[in-house]
């Protein structure tokens, strides 16, 4: 049996919900990759594909310039290029920000999940002076209780610690968080905290499927997740 369909059979006892952001909630990729590339032609380098720069999203801004920079998952550039490049980045993003739109079906996702009374977070590796004025520009902030944005904690994904916050601040077991995500920092952070993961499949997850993933379902999109849960 799979995994999905031994959840929809033994539904998980949940209590609160949190989701990821950039690939899940929101389709960010257009505006990060353009954003990438104005940076690379404003530094008088060569453009990438957008295929290649979002496969380079989902463990934060500085990572995303940096991987544009160096062509490389995990190389470090010249220090004194990436000072450069960032405000550049910057500048273009905070221009570009709010055109990125809500994937199909996350607004009634979350309004089933929200009447099916499911308390309700956000945890991004998204740096807080994007996420919060992405999420009320894009009218979805009014469905969390709590948002923790990669700059938010000393930690961010796929470190355990936005999610064992996340579950405190709930005032529930951290095997009853549900995070829905679209990505291995999801997997990961979800796993190093142990609580159930979720992933949907049009995300940004390095170029990978998310059946690679050590997970617990994949869902088509936010309304796959209300079957596979129970109230806890
Ligand atoms: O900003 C990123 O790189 C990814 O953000 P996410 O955690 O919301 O997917
Ligand atoms: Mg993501």
């Amino acid at each position: 049996m799979s995994l999905k369909a031994n959840l929809q059979a033994n539904p998980i006892s949940i209590a609160a919900i949190v989701i990821d952001l950039d690939g899940t909630l929101l389709h960010t990729a257009p505006e990060l990759a353009e954003s990438a590339n104005r940076m690379l032609r404003d530094m008088g380098r060569a453009p990438a594909s957008q295929e290649l720069l979002m496969s380079y999203i989902g463990n934060g801004i500085h990572w995303l310039v940096k991987r544009a920079l160096t062509g490389d998952m995990h190389a470090e550039p010249d220090a004194a290029l990436f000072d450069q490049a960032l405000p550049i980045f910057e500048k273009h993003y905070t221009e570009l920000l709010l055109e990125s739109r809500p994937f199909p079906n996350v607004v009634a996702g979350l309004d089933a999940m929200k009447a099916a009374g499911f308390r309700l977070g956000c945890i991004t590796n998204k740096v807080e002076r994007y996420t919060t004025p992405l999420l009320k520009g894009i009218d979805l902030a009014h469905y969390f209780e709590i948002v923790l944005a990669g700059d938010t904690l000393p930690e961010k994904k796929p470190h355990p610690m936005p999610l064992l916050h996340a579950a405190k601040f709930f005032g529930c077991p951290i095997e009853q968080l549900l995070l829905v995500g679209d990505s291995l920092s999801d997997a990961q952070a979800a796993r190093a905290a142990t609580c159930p993961i979720i992933c949907v499949p049009y995300g940004y997850n390095h170029g990978e499927p998310v059946e690679t993933l050590d997970i617990d379902a994949v869902i088509p999109d936010l309304m796959g997740v209300l079957p596979l849960i129970k109230r806890a």
